[in-house]
């Protein structure tokens, strides 16, 4: 029934995937449709479409990233083509030795030592004992367990265990490479040099599919982007199509959530790179932040804007005076030189107004959405560090 396809050929064709509905949460629609069966005398269980008709051709050697909002399906495929789910309907293909993190301790087995693992898993490879032996000093060294190696796993902290379960799926040449958001867990040098890994991985034909919403690091490792949105594929292409769709989406949905009732709204921002590329903001360059006001409000306020990592660690705020005459009013700040390193940022705004007749809001402060910036990272201090000084200062050093 299926070709031949070469190794590192992953397909998945008309493939569906269904959960109990009562496993989880229900949804508000879920439940309506069981109201509905139950009105109809269809006492059947209730099921929800985890994935629906996922037609995906991924040929040898490409990387793609797979991105898309919480519950959208991504990790569900992920365990598919590992074989860890089944799909409820469609076919499957993948062909090769599959290398993949997809839960931190996936496939490391607790009591036996480290040694053990990795022999274990090359085996599972397929892998003979003397081609592990020679990849052996490699995991230990990427894995940076030095005398860990010989003891037993259960003993090891969990960011020893993912060095581990990732050193193991980079490097014992897998022909597909399947990584899910797990590496977020390790701090910011381990996560720099899994992607450098992830690189190097890819340039030597490797198949990748990365599960992340680390939007840059997705985009800094695959060519080709997939999109998930609520089981289907909304779109698959190159991977800075892929993210621009995305991310228009994500400020499409905060602008509707945008508050109402207040004398002012923002109608629009953009947050844009020097070549005027909203999808290349790189630090150190400069930023332009445009917020397009609409409202009647006549009179003096004042504008202002923030930027925070997340959603709750501020690093900095700057506001400025404006002057609305009722009807729209355009802004746009210029700044020079972004102090900020790579990673994904929230842009924050408010207007308050001045004088002594009503100094109160006009429109309250709010998160209008998120941008990511490419650039160094600071990745010398561990994430700690990073989280509590997150401003990029311009240096040189010298000895
Ligand atoms: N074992 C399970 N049992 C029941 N429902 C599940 C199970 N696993 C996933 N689901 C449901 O399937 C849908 C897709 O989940 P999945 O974890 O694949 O999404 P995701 O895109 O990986 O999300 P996230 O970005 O939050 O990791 C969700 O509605 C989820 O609740």
């Amino acid at each position: 029934m299926s070709r031949d396809y070469p190794l590192g050929t992953i397909r998945t064709d008309q493939v569906w995937k269904r959960f109990r509905a009562d496993q989880q949460r229900m949804l508000l629609r879920d439940r309506v449709d069981q109201v509905a069966r139950r009105l109809r005398g269809d006492r059947g269980e209730d099921w929800r479409w985890a994935l629906r008709d996922i037609n995906l051709h991924i040929e040898p050697g490409e990387s793609v990233g797979l991105i898309g909002s919480n519950g959208s399906g991504k990790s569900t495929l992920l365990k598919m083509l590992t074989r860890v789910m089944y799909p409820y309907a469609g076919v499957i293909d993948v062909r090769g030795r599959i290398g993949a993190l997809i839960e931190i301790r996936a496939g490391i087995h607790p009591d036996l030592t480290g040694r053990e693992n990795i022999y274990l898993f090359g085996a599972l490879l397929g892998l003979k004992r003397r081609e592990v032996a020679g990849r052996f000093d490699d995991i230990v060294e990427f894995a940076r367990l030095g005398g860990a190696i010989d003891r037993q796993v259960k003993f090891y902290s969990s960011g020893m265990q993912m060095r581990l379960g990732f050193a193991v799926a980079a490097y014992l040449e897998p022909h597909v490479l399947l990584v899910d958001e797990v590496l977020a867990v390790g701090d910011a040098v381990f996560q720099q040099r899994c992607l450098d890994r992830m690189r190097e991985v890819a340039e030597q034909g490797t198949t990748i599919v990365f599960v992340s919403h680390d939007l840059p690091a997705v985009q800094s490792i695959c060519r080709r982007g997939v999109w998930l949105e609520q089981g289907t594929v909304r779109v698959d292409a190159g991977i800075k199509d892929a993210l621009a769709g995305y991310r228009d989406s994500i400020e499409a949905q905060s602008e509707a959530s945008a508050r109402t009732g207040e004398p002012l709204q923002l109608l629009k921002y953009e947050v844009r790179g020097e070549d005027d590329d909203a999808a290349t903001l790189h630090t150190d360059e400069p930023v332009t932040v445009e917020l397009t006001l609409a409202g009647d409000y006549r009179g003096d306020a004042t504008l202002h804007l923030g930027v925070s990592e997340g959603t709750s660690s501020p690093i900095f705020q700057i506001s400025h005076e404006i002057r609305m005459t009722g009807g729209d009013h355009k802004v746009a700040c210029v700044i020079p030189r972004l102090p900020l390193p790579r990673g994904r940022y929230t842009l924050w705004t408010g207007v308050y107004s001045i004088g002594k007749t009503d100094g109160g809001t006009l429109m309250s402060w709010h998160s209008a959405g998120q941008f990511d910036v490419f650039g160094p990272m600071l990745d010398t201090p561990p994430r700690a560090v990073v989280m509590a000084a997150p401003v990029f200062v311009p240096h040189q050093w010298e000895d």
